[in-house]
């Protein structure tokens, strides 16, 4: 029912799952559910990511084969470990572009790290390939790992979360924060989703259609944050025509780094509209 209806929802981008809730004897029943839904035209118009199960697992490859074949923007690669994970998936993947005819280089790969091997690796895996749009933490798999429990003020994760920051934008690619688990939590979710705004990430796992709105909302500018750029932005023309590289507004300092940060909330108040308080 999920896959049939998930193209209704207005997420950013819908991710198909074939890893850890799928239960084992479903494996080959979900992995083709999958395959026909990429293909069907209600699914062209919205980004696809499948996660597939490890390349290690005796799932991994077929997974791979349907989802590459399918058509899917995006293959998500879960737990992973080492950049050599990402490169054996990335070999595998364009193999399989080279036998079905697409385009050689054209599926992207996101990785979840989900262990205290994968976060000291970080850096090595957001560069592992030119594939990679970016790097994810996988929270429920690494706190398991390090034999503690997710708490609401996340202090267990914050190491994982900035090295995976970190190493994303060294790298140059996104980073996206991890599911929050309570569904009906909408608080928790607040609570958290501010946090990881406030740490730089892209965005965040959904597991829930209600979680949508949440989000994109809490990622919208307010009007007083989408005024101060448009004046950020006059100053700085102003000081352009006048040739002058520092202006100052209301006694702030205006300069690169400021104006930059300007376009990013005009860029996103264009994406998401106004932020509702
Ligand atoms: C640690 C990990 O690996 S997390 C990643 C893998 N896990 C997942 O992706 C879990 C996906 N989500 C879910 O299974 C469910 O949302 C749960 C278990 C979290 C909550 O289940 P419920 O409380 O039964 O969901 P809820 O009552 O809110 O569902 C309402 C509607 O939204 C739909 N829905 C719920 N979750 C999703 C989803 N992730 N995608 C699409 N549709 C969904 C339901 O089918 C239902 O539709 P209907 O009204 O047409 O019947
Ligand atoms: O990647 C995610 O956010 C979900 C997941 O697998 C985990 O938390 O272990
Ligand atoms: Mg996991």
């Amino acid at each position: 029912a999920m896959v049939s209806n998930a193209f209704i929802y207005p997420a950013d981008a819908l991710m198909f799952d074939l890893e850890d809730s799928v239960a084992l004897r479903e494996k080959d029943a979900a992995r083709r559910l999958v395959f026909h839904a990429l293909q069907h035209p209600l699914y062209q118009e919205v980004e696809t990511i499948v996660r597939v199960n490890a390349l290690d697992s005796e799932y991994g490859l077929q997974d791979l084969n349907a989802v590459v074949r399918g058509g899917a923007d995006i293959v998500r690669l879960p737990k992973t470990d080492t950049p050599q994970d990402v490169l054996d998936v990335e070999a595998e993947i364009l193999c399989i572009e080279r036998e079905c005819g697409r385009e050689p280089g054209s599926t992207g790969l996101l990785a979840a790290i989900e262990s205290p091997l994968g976060i000291t690796q970080a850096t090595a895996i957001a560069f592992a390939s030119p594939r990679l749009i970016g790097i994810a933490l996988g929270a429920e798999d690494y706190v398991r790992n390090l034999r503690t429990e997710r708490s609401a003020e996340g202090t267990e994760l914050l190491f994982a979360r900035c090295a995976i920051l970190q190493a994303a934008r060294a790298a140059g690619i996104q980073a996206f924060d991890t599911v929050y688990s309570d569904a009906n939590n909408d608080a928790g979710f607040l609570h958290e989703a501010a946090h990881i705004k406030q740490l730089g990430f892209d965005g965040k796992s959904l597991i829930n259609p209600r979680q949508i709105d949440l989000l994109h909302n809490l990622f919208a500018p307010t009007q007083q944050e989408v005024d101060h750029a448009r004046l950020v932005i006059d100053a700085a023309e102003a000081s352009a025509r006048e040739g002058r590289g520092v202006v100052s507004l209301n006694g702030k300092m205006v300069d690169q780094p400021i104006i930059e940060r300007a376009r990013v909330v005009l860029a996103r108040v264009a994406l998401s509209g106004l932020r509702e308080e």
